[in-house]
């Protein structure tokens, strides 16, 4: 797959000096949907703003279609669609004169047929007389989506589409982003929500502190959370792993009072049976056991506080 949109080494410092973003580098492939992950004040909205031209970087260099978003910046920026974080809609216009409207801003010929398509798309049809200040907050953001694709861009940026909106229409959402780029759109959204990257994203970026942390297909992250821990706690402390226990690559719990054992939830034969009879075979006697499975959410959390997952 080509590569539709190309970040090197980007920096953008605010003025007082604030570094918010410190030498991005990320590659695109056309088609696909990232989803980037980040806490509060990661640089998530700044690294947006400043692909969408919003604002300006410090240094560092974005290609949009092979446009440069600086020396090209009309061509690059026809190419992206924006749905911003915060819902600024005009509360009197109809839906249908919004999304025109919009398209109009991009100097495009008006094209009744390409706005009715996606305010079917959108399932915003039948609103499409209506004006915003009747539309529910979910009807509000689909109208967004319908300004930023009103254009017909190649790349459409989501910040944070789903905040605030509750599971059943967070799913909606999900089926219109993925509808979406059935159609050829590629996406980047940005969320707080695991669940969400893992609905929907091909790959997942870590963003903390201006900086991508981690940018890997979800597969390989999904493969990372297959992985499950079995502690087995036993009344009386061990000093080492017993040797008749060896086959097993255990780890000691704290103060010896647990052996650890790590296995993979989807493989055939997990070897817990094996395990604990040799556990008891080896004279091991147990209070207790319990399970954890490690999570894309443990993957976050490790990284974005500097720990290994
Ligand atoms: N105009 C500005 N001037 C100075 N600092 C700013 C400005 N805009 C953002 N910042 C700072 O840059 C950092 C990154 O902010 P940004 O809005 O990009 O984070 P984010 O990942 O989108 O966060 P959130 O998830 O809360 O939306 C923050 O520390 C923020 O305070």
């Amino acid at each position: 797959m080509s590569t539709i949109l190309s970040i090197t080494d980007l920096r953008k410092s605010y003025a007082g000096g604030f570094e918010a973003l410190k030498g991005v580098n990320l590659e695109i492939a056309e088609g696909e949907i990232l989803a980037l992950l980040g806490p509060n004040g990661a640089g998530k909205t700044t690294l947006i703003s400043t692909i969408c031209g919003i604002t300006t970087a410090t240094s560092g260099s974005v290609t949009v279609g092979g446009h440069c978003i600086e020396r090209e910046y009309r061509a690059a920026r026809a190419m992206i669609g924006l749905v911003p974080q915060e819902i600024n809609l005009e509360p009197f216009e109809t839906v249908m004169n919004s999304v025109r409207f919009s398209r109009g801003l991009f100097g495009k010929p008006r094209n009744d047929a390409l706005i009715d398509d996606i305010l079917k798309k959108l399932s915003l049809w039948d609103k499409r007389s209506s004006q915003i200040k009747e539309l529910s907050g979910g009807m509000k953001r689909r109208v967004l989506i319908a300004k930023a694709l009103s254009h017909e861009p190649r790349v459409l940026f989501l910040d944070e589409p789903t905040a605030g909106v509750d599971v059943e229409l967070r799913k909606d959402m999900w089926d219109v982003v993925r509808e979406l780029r059935e159609s050829g759109v590629t996406i980047i959204l940005t969320t707080h929500y695991i669940e969400e990257a893992e609905a929907m994203a091909d790959r997942v970026g870590v963003i903390a502190g201006g900086e991508i942390l981690l940018v890997e297909e979800k597969s390989d992250l999904m493969a990372r959370m297959g992985k499950k821990e079995l502690q087995v706690f036993l009344i009386d402390p061990v000093a080492t792993v017993p040797e008749a226990l060896d086959q097993h690559e255990l780890r000691l719990g704290e103060d010896g009072h647990s052996l650890i054992y790590t296995y993979d939830v989807k493989a055939e034969r997990t070897g817990i049976t094996t395990l604990l009879n040799d556990v008891a075979a080896a004279g091991l006697v147990l209070s207790d056991v319990s399970t954890r499975q490690s999570s894309l959410e443990d993957i976050f959390v490790g990284l974005v506080s500097g720990e290994d997952a």
